[in-house]
């Protein structure tokens, strides 16, 4: 009889962005299942606290925090040293890291468009790069890329945020085709809207008013719905899928844009 294979038990992760909100999800639920992450925000104030809670929680994975902003290539590279120095290897990575404003395109700036772009996109480019040679001169990996719904449909308010995640579909597909030779396989997630610290700011969503998972019916996400598609996408479970986009944004509607779940749109 065959069982699925879900573990991730002595593999190394490198988890951007996880202070708080899915990153941080998505941290806690590789180490709940024996990996050791290595986890960065841009404050060691904020990371720090998570690493020691993974720490204290569970005795299998470990967990270190680096501080980095992975919109700064030279500090990409410190999170990757600091990782292989601390764990000897790379077999994950999740480029979780990413933000936005809402904004009309005529009023973005050029600074605005190129931070968003920075932060989302040439982020992911740097950690893929970096973190990816490690992967390559040793016995391959599995990459996963955050990108969105909105990546994929149009909603108002998210030109550059749209683009940005739109190209880290186009370059997931691209290297699933260029790195699969060397061990690697790179898929994305494309997240309905989930409530994170992150939303309920920009957005001022009242994360108290939460349905629970169970509730089907056009909720709100919870980070441990993508964290739960992370930990089977980097498993042997998932290995005859590279190049995939996995939208999770629980029940379908015409349009499929967050904007409509938070009824700003018909
Ligand atoms: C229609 C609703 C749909 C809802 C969809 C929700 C989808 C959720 C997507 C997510 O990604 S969830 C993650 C949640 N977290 C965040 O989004 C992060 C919140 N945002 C930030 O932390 C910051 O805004 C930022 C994106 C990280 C940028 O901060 P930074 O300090 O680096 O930049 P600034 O120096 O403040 O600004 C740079 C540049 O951008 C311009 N700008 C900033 N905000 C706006 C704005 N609201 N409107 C227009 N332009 C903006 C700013 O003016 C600067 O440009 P210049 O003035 O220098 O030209
Ligand atoms: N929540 C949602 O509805 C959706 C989210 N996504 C994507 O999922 C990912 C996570 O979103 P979410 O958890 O909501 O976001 P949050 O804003 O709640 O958390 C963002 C995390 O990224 C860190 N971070 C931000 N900028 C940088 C940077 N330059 N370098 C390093 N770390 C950084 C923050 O830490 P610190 O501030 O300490 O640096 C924080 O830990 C993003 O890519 C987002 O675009 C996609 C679709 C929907």
């Amino acid at each position: 009889m065959h069982e699925p294979d879900f573990d991730v038990a002595g593999r190394t992760a490198i988890v951007t962005g996880a202070s708080q909100g899915i990153g941080q999800a998505i941290a806690e639920t590789l180490a709940a299942s024996g990996a050791n992450v290595s986890i960065c925000s841009r404050s060691m104030d904020r990371v720090g606290p998570v690493a020691e809670g993974i720490n204290a929680a569970t005795d299998t994975g470990e967990a270190i925090a680096v501080e980095c902003n992975v919109r700064e290539r030279e500090q990409v590279r410190t999170l990757v040293d600091d990782t292989v120095d601390e764990f000897g290897d790379v077999d994950i990575l999740v480029n979780n890291a990413g933000g936005e404003f809402v904004a009309p395109f005529e009023d973005i700036s050029a600074n605005g468009w190129k931070t968003i772009v920075d932060l989302n996109l040439n982020s992911t480019v740097h950690c893929t790069q970096l973190a990816g040679k490690v992967m390559r001169e040793g016995s391959g990996g599995v990459i996963i890329n955050l990108s969105s719904v909105n990546g994929q449909h149009a909603a108002p308010g998210e030109s550059h945020y749209g683009a940005s995640k739109a190209a880290i579909i186009s370059l997931t597909e691209t290297l699933a085709t260029e790195w699969a030779e060397d061990g690697i396989r790179v898929n994305c997630i494309a997240p309905g809207l989930i409530q994170t610290p992150g939303v309920a700011d920009t957005l001022g969503i009242d994360s108290e008013a939460m349905p629970p998972r169970e509730e089907p019916d056009r909720r709100i996400g919870h980070a441990a719905e993508i964290a739960d598609v992370v930990q089977f996408l980097a498993s042997p479970a998932a290995s005859f899928m590279t190049g995939e986009t996995v939208t999770v944004k629980g029940v379908p509607r015409a349009g499929n844009s967050m904007s409509q779940d938070l009824g700003l749109e018909d």
